[in-house]
């Protein structure tokens, strides 16, 4: 770049170019030409919208609308700057209810390209044509009158943008090409046909077929449901994996905030497709929003295989004075009150729904359009769809056109969604069919209950400005091994292997790994610990327990306790009164809340979602006696958080191990009769319940957290990982026999 010693001199730019700078600031491309007039026909009441384009809206783009009309009175000044019908004061953009407001869509478009107008409210007797360049009335030809002229024409609006961007060549060459703005302009329209349905919409290209007749590209008949919308436009397969979330009077955070409410379709894990597809509505204006999808995501992260993206359709209502739809030049994005908490309530609904038909894989066949009208679009496929099937099918061939021979060996079937290993695993209590079948219900109804939440949420890294905590954060990330972490991020669970040995399977690529899952949850919770020190959520324990007799419990059935000769009450007393001394430390840095009368009132929470073994409890309090380094600060944290961490990892509970000792004793007795009556009833039927809620947790809650959070060292490598199988080598193993 050429140096200047000179000062430069301020100038004021020119009219034109400022217009002409401020119109690329809002009409980026087509199709955001193409929003802004469809908005301004929602706003002008219209219930058909047509739509005609030419060269991806570049040559030509037409919208017809039978709405309201523009009055005569108004057209010299349509396309001037900041004028508006829908915004008088600055108190009404606090309770804005159309998508136009700034008065300036018209004028920037008037800015960078020919357009021109017919238009006809009801109380005219003719319509009035009219064109303008540069924010005023043009003469439609050299040497004609600006004014506008008296024409034929129905109610409504046909505004006509011709020559997109003539005057900004740079902004012209940047566009790819036709088709690809054709293929936005089919997707600005394809997401308000289904969120207007009662709207009847048609876009169409303006080149005509062989037979002389343009072939529509979007078409929707105006009378239909959201679903039936979605069906037309993104195909009947599509709308037959879809759950309905709908939440109604909602209040965000007390009972002070306004009342919002939200309806979301949200595909099943039966839906695999290889894109998001998001269409996101706040207050009915399509926008997007980096926070809400990415709750989302994370709603399908531990649902989906990795590879596989999921439909969501969502509209949020918020009362208008929450929402700011001022910050950004196309409207694209909004602001509005109570974003994180509306947000993660919304998740957690269209997990809770997404999940239940997983858990429960019942599919539900939704009845569609009646009539005709369905099995004509299925006939005649929307554009939106076909273009949706073709880049499913272009990924595909991407494998075609680079050489990479993918051998049949390589290729793995990592859809982890419904065929883990547990589905195969039969549940062996000795109950008839049909009550199994209840308690299954029942089962499902209760895991749903017990844990709605089943995505890897996410968890915030707690500020804490304390050394040693910082030195065991840094600790853990010198610690991590890449190759370990490589599997951690891209594994699929494939399912318990052996629940009593805490044993799981996961794959990798085409590696099968069995792993201890009990170890790889405790450095996970000893992780989660540290990351949220000082700052964790809690259980409040209802009602408290005593302190003492707890810890009594555990002294007393502590075989090392008692070998060790000391009698239960001193031991009790002595592990009390530490922590008795230190309830101040306990509750500010681990939110273990200890009262002054020696109560537990509340113990940290690790993981949202996560229920740990209560009955473990007694143990933890026993161990933070002798088994925390209670003489130094860094000591003290760490060995505190692996005592959590020890307390929240799954292992067979209690009761899980009685009955299967009691099984087996009766085993060995050849007592099957004795067996099935007696533990039958109990422990097979403890075992089958308690198993598979803990079997649950393991695969929908601990392992998607896995995969977001651990961070593995080479030391859980070499302990607790092992190399099970390679597809490859089973294959020429497979080969050989
Ligand atoms: N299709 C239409 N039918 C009826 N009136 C229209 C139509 N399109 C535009 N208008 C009128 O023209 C005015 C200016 O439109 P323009 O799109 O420039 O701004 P706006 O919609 O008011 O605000 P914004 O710039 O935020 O979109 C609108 O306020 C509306 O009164």
């Amino acid at each position: 770049m050429a140096t200047n010693t000179q000062t430069p001199v301020i100038r004021r730019l020119e009219e034109s170019l400022i217009n002409r700078i401020a119109a690329g600031e809002i009409i980026h491309r087509p199709a955001s030409a193409l929003k802004e007039l469809l908005e301004n026909a929602l706003d002008a009441g219209a219930t058909s919208i047509k739509i005609t384009v030419k060269d991806g809206g570049l040559k030509l783009l037409q919208i017809q609308d039978n709405g309201s009309g523009i009055r005569k009175a108004d057209l010299p000044i349509l396309c001037e700057r900041f004028t508006t019908s829908k915004l008088t004061s600055f108190q009404d953009l606090s309770a804005l209810t159309t998508y136009g407001f700034r008065g300036e869509a018209l004028a920037s478009i008037s800015h960078v390209a020919h357009l021109s107008v017919v238009t006809k409210t009801k109380a005219d007797s003719c319509a009035w044509r009219a064109c303008y360049s540069d924010g005023v009335l043009a003469p439609p030809k050299p040497g004609l009158s600006v004014d506008p002229k008296p024409c034929a024409g129905n109610d409504g609006t046909l505004l006509t943008v011709e020559d997109l961007f003539y005057n900004t060549p740079t902004r012209l060459a940047a566009l790819r090409s036709g088709a690809d703005e054709y293929k936005r302009i089919l997707d600005v329209v394809t997401n308000y046909a289904v969120h207007n349905p009662s709207i009847a919409f048609q876009c169409k290209k303006a080149s005509c077929s062989l037979a002389g007749q343009a072939q529509t590209d979007v078409s929707t008949p105006g009378s239909a449901t959201v679903l039936q919308a979605i069906a037309l436009l993104y195909g009947a397969s599509l709308s037959k994996e879809l759950v309905h979330v709908k939440l109604d009077d909602q209040k965000a955070i007390d009972k002070d905030s306004s009342i919002w409410s939200a309806e979301a379709f949200a595909s099943n894990p039966n839906h695999q497709s290889k894109r998001f597809t998001f269409l996101l509505f706040i207050n009915h204006r399509l926008v997007d929003s980096s926070r809400i999808k990415r709750a989302m995501e994370a709603v399908y992260n531990g649902i989906l295989p990795k590879g596989s993206a999921p439909f969501v359709y969502l509209s949020l209502l918020l009362d208008p004075k929450d929402v700011d739809a001022n910050v950004h030049p196309t409207k694209r994005e909004v602001h509005f009150l109570h974003e994180e908490a509306i947000t993660e309530i919304i998740a957690d609904q269209v997990q809770l729904a997404v999940t239940k038909q997983g858990t429960t894989r019942t599919f539900v066949t939704q009845t569609l359009l009646t009539g005709g009208t369905l099995d004509e679009a299925e006939r005649r496929p929307n554009k939106r769809r076909k273009i949706d099937e073709e880049e499913e099918e272009s990924t595909t061939e991407v494998v075609h056109i680079q050489p990479k021979k993918v051998y049949s060996h390589h290729k793995v079937r990592t859809s982890a969604q419904d065929q883990t290993l547990d589905q195969w695993i039969p549940v062996k209590d000795k109950e008839s069919a049909s009550a199994s079948r209840e308690k299954e219900k029942a089962m499902d109804e209760l895991q749903i209950e017990q844990a709605p939440k089943i995505r890897a949420r996410e968890i915030k890294e707690s500020i804490c400005r304390l050394s040693s905590v910082l030195a065991l954060r840094d600790e853990v990330k010198k610690q991590k091994h890449v190759g370990m972490c490589e599997i951690i991020e891209k594994h699929t669970f494939v399912g318990v292997a052996d629940f009593d040995q805490c044993l799981s399977l996961i794959q990798a690529d085409t590696k099968l790994y069995l792993v201890n899952h009990a170890s790889l949850a405790e450095e996970l919770f000893y992780q989660l610990g540290l990351r949220q020190f000082g700052d964790f959520h809690r259980i409040k324990l209802e009602p408290p327990p005593p302190l003492r007799e707890l810890i009594q419990l555990a002294v007393s059935a502590d075989e090392a306790f008692h070998e060790s000769g000391l009698d239960v009450d001193t031991g009790t007393n002595a592990i009390t009164d530490i922590l008795m001394a230190r309830r101040d430390m306990l509750d500010e840095y681990f939110s273990l809340n200890i009262d002054a009368e020696g109560r537990l009132q509340e113990i940290p929470l690790l993981l949202r979602d996560y229920k740990p073994d209560l009955d473990k409890l007694p143990l933890l309090l026993m161990r933070l006696g002798p088994q925390v380094d209670w003489g130094s600060e860094r000591g003290c944290f760490e060995t505190l958080l692996r005592e959590l961490a020890y307390f929240y990892a799954p292992d067979v509970p209690e009761h899980i191990s009685q009955a299967l000792a009691q099984l087996k004793l009766a085993e060995e007795n050849a007592d099957v009769q004795a067996v099935s009556e007696e533990v039958g009833a109990q422990g097979l039927t403890v075992r089958s319940e308690g198993e598979k809620a803990i079997r649950w947790q393991i695969q929908h809650v601990l392992f998607p957290t896995i995969r977001r959070y651990l961070v593995p060292s080479k030391a859980l490598l070499t302990k607790d990982f092992v190399q099970v199988a390679n597809l490859p080598d089973l294959y020429k193993v497979f080969e050989r026999c």
